[in-house]
């Protein structure tokens, strides 16, 4: 089971941050507005140019390639990017498991990227996620343009993949109410990062 170590991760001139998330466990990443809470999320990724170092199980980033380690450590960005035309032709496999629980029925393969809501968006970019199987999960504000019902389907599908994979998660939510449900933990950033806590 993959634990995930960030040791001394600075970017932009920003305090080193040392934090490690356990296999399986999810921190939700707190603070206000602009504190750097995505900007935490895409140095671990190696999304922008950083310093220190993040293990994965045990190896360091350096020992592979950047591509690799984006496939192992999946990031969710608030904003999803799609290239084709389709919702299905972003994907290699149409499986219907998670499709149904995130809301969708099997036609939604053929829907046109251009008419997909913000929300169906952002459902169907975590889909495609997890669908490459990352032993961890970066996920920035994953429910923020969802209702209740979508947000708890969210939430559960991420909860089922944190188990069954034992992956480490990190959650950015401004929602106490999530961050109730979905975390064992918080890290708090305040406009110079802090410690994590218990
Ligand atoms: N590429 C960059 N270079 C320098 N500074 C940046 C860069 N990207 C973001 N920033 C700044 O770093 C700060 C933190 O941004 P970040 O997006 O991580 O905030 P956040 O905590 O995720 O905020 P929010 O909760 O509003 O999404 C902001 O002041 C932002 O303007």
């Amino acid at each position: 089971m993959p634990d995930l170590d960030i040791k001394r991760l600075q970017a932009f001139g920003r305090d080193p941050i040392d934090v490690h998330v356990g296999a399986g466990e999810c921190l939700c990443v707190v603070g206000p507005s602009g504190s750097g809470k995505s900007l935490l999320l895409r140095a671990i990724a190696d999304l922008d140019p950083n310093r220190g170092d993040v293990f994965l199980d045990g190896r360091s980033r350096n020992e592979m390639s950047a591509p690799t380690w984006r496939r192992l450590v999946g990031f969710l960005p608030t904003e999803s990017r799609w290239w084709f035309e389709t919702v299905g032709e972003h994907f290699d496999e149409r499986r219907a498991d998670d499709l149904a629980d995130l809301g969708f029925a099997e036609d939604v393969w053929d829907w046109q990227i251009h008419r997909l809501s913000t929300g169906e968006r952002q459902r169907l970019a975590l889909l495609r996620l997890m669908a490459h199987r990352p032993k961890a999960l970066l996920l920035d504000e994953p429910t923020a343009s969802l209702d209740e019902d979508n947000k708890r389907r969210v939430e559960t599908v991420i909860a089922r993949y944190r188990k069954d994979l034992g992956a480490p998660v990190l959650w950015v939510s401004h929602e106490p109410a999530q961050i109730e449900r979905v975390s064992n933990r918080r890290f708090h950033i305040e406009t110079r990062p802090a410690e994590a806590e218990s």
